[in-house]
């Protein structure tokens, strides 16, 4: 097993339940960490048959770009979701940040982990 990190992922898309959120896309940063099995590629040298990292980013991409959210939670959850739907993952976490947030402050994360079904 190996700790994969994918950082500061920056994707546009409608956050949010305020009157100008549903209207607006605004950005979101996405970082994920996932725990997963990376024995075929460590032995073979080959991304055949192995946990490619791109694969998930791309799928994370087209669900956040295409989707439309209310709640900073329910994307995460959808996130995590969509990596451990894959047997090779062990455990995931996933933060996603909504810059601008709150008029006082930086920005707002959430962040949520599980362990895929099955395995505790
Ligand atoms: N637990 C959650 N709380 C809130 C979420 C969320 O996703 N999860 N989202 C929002 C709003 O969508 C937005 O991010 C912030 O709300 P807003 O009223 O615009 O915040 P401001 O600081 O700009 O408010 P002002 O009244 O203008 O100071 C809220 N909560």
């Amino acid at each position: 097993m190996a700790i994969i990190r994918v950082k500061n992922l920056l994707i546009r898309t409608y956050i949010g339940f305020n009157e100008d959120e549903l209207r607006n896309k605004q950005d979101v940063v996405i970082n994920m960490t996932i725990k997963a099995d990376v024995d075929n590629a460590i032995a073979n040298d080959d991304v055949e048959n192995s946990y490619n990292y791109k694969t998930i980013t791309k799928k994370v991409i087209v669900l956040v770009q295409e989707g439309k959210f209310k709640m900073l939670e329910n994307l995460t959850r959808q996130i995590l979701d969509l990596i451990l739907k894959n047997p090779q993952v062990e455990w995931a976490k996933v933060e996603v940040d909504k810059p601008h947030a709150l008029r006082f402050a930086e920005s707002v994360s959430i962040e949520l982990e599980a362990y895929r079904e099955g395995i505790s």
